[in-house]
């Protein structure tokens, strides 16, 4: 089958221009053919070749190579990225080589033989494709970046934990610095991780989080160094990994914490070589990223080395960032609540609302076990149940009640009651009860996430969804 290819072959000689389009017929869909090189600008306007064999010598006795190198860089001027293959007389070596520093991509000597020909073209083809390829790619990233930057979330709060939190942000930011982030789930550490790169030199590059609490310890590697195809049964293709495809700007690497040991040693050396194999190919790639952790483990579990690796926790909390639980700073649940009041005020098309004095209190004396996503959660249920103008506590259906989560109960506290009872109570409908499972999961791991969705057997990000659908 021919190969989908459009091919320009350019020289004076009639037969080397017969002959190439016979052989080059037989396998590439579209073979042109020109004997005048001053024809070469209206051609390139009219189509785009993937390549371009190009004579070196135009005109009897002609030998310096002179005009081919005129029109390789006429070439390259009209269409920089055109793969040009040039066509030498036997004994013009030195030209080609000289050529190929000026831009193009091999070369064929005369008299040629077809197989060598039929090899080199399809070699550079290989290299257009790529070429092609990373183009798009780069594009793509490019409006990535930019769709990113411009939805870039607000960190709302002014308490002077925050204060001291966005101090150590602007100082951290330009520096290039490795980040730890710690703080209990929901805390913003995605969110901080994100301030950090905005504000870096690598703002205009991409930033890639990777979950690794979520990932089974089978995809770590595939998923972080990549893989080549056929490295393992199911790799039916090369597979970029995160590390590699973050090149250039910051990796986000989320629940450190709960990576297991031998493949924080596997992470570690890939970290201290700045080099990464990807599964199944024997070279190493250097890469140029910067790493932000974060983790909801505590420092002392940290620091514990049967758990974490001591020399790994001193490679990434160069700086160290700890976000401390909303009902630590209960000066900003306020804004924060009123800051989501507005935006799905807007998404579900209410007119403006407010919060009622009583709400804010509610919402300031509850302990917030899920932190700022729970927060954000409450409120967006409250403004989408509310036909209030002014949203009050009842929106929010809080009620007093003690709670055994791992931060200090007192009486004034609340909860949403839509919480799930704790017991059975004998259900039979599957909503009800999966609600019921996910909140009993939640409050045994003591809103640990990681830890309720493996309990759970799901996925972190499908434990989100749900709690997000039960309003939990
Ligand atoms: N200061 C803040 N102002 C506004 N929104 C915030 C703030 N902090 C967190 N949020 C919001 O709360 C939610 C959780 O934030 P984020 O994902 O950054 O937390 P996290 O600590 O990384 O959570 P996890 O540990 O569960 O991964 C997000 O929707 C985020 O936009």
């Amino acid at each position: 089958m021919k190969q989908p290819a459009k091919i320009l072959i350019v020289d004076d000689d009639q037969d080397i221009l017969v002959a190439g389009k016979l052989l080059l017929k037989r396998h590439y869909s579209q073979v042109d053919i020109c004997n005048r090189p001053e024809q070469l600008p209206t051609l390139l306007a009219d189509c785009e070749f993937d390549l371009i064999l190009l004579d070196m010598n135009f005109g009897p006795g002609e030998s310096s190579g002179e005009q081919g190198f005129y029109w390789l860089s006429q070439i390259l001027k009209l269409r920089p990225d055109s793969i040009v293959i040039l066509i030498t007389a036997h004994g013009g070596i030195d030209i080609a080589v000289e050529a190929i520093k000026q831009g193009a991509t091999d070369f064929i000597a005369k008299p040629w033989h077809n197989e060598k020909v039929l090899a080199t073209i399809s070699t550079a083809l290989e290299l257009h494709k790529s070429r092609q390829e990373t183009k798009s790619l780069r594009a793509a990233n490019q409006a990535l970046v930019q769709a990113s930057t411009a939805s870039a979330q607000h960190i709302i709060g002014n308490s002077s934990a925050m204060q001291q939190v966005h101090e150590l942000v602007n100082r951290a930011a330009p520096t290039d610095a490795n980040v730890l982030i710690l703080g209990e789930n929901g805390t913003g550490k995605e969110l901080i991780a994100k301030e950090l790169h905005l504000k870096s030199a690598r703002a205009q590059q991409v930033f890639l989080s990777v979950d690794l609490g979520a990932i089974t310890e089978t995809l770590f590697e595939s998923e972080l160094f990549g893989h080549k195809k056929g490295a393992f049964t199911g790799a039916q293709q090369d597979r970029v990994g995160k590390i590699k495809a973050a090149d250039g700007g910051t990796l986000f690497l989320d629940e450190i914490g709960n990576l297991p040991l031998h493949l924080q040693a596997k992470l570690l050396t890939v970290l201290a070589q700045r080099k990464v194999t990807p599964v199944g190919a024997n070279q190493e790639e250097a890469f140029d990223v910067r790493i932000i952790a974060a983790t909801n483990v505590d420092k002392h579990a940290l620091l514990d080395e049967e758990k974490f690796r001591q020399d790994l926790l001193f490679r990434l909390n160069t700086v160290e960032i700890t976000l401390p639980p909303l009902r630590e700073r209960k000066e900003d649940i306020a804004a924060i609540a009123q800051h989501y009041v507005d935006i799905y005020g807007k998404k579900y098309q209410k007119s403006p609302l407010t919060l009622a004095d009583n709400a804010v209190e509610a919402l300031t004396h509850y302990h917030w076990p899920g932190n700022v996503r729970a927060l954000r959660h409450a409120v967006e249920r409250a403004v989408i149940m509310t036909d209030n103008q002014a949203l009050s506590a009842d929106d929010f259906q809080l009620k007093n009640t003690d709670v055994s989560v791992s931060a200090p109960a007192s009486s004034s506290q609340v909860q949403p009651t839509i919480t799930a009872p704790e017991n059975d109570s004998g259900e039979l409908n599957l909503e009800i009860i999966e609600k019921q499972t996910i909140s009993r999961a939640l409050k045994q791991h003591k809103y640990n996430i990681s830890h309720a969705a493996k309990a759970l057997g799901l996925t972190r990000a499908a434990l989100y969804r749900r709690m997000e659908k039960h309003g939990l």
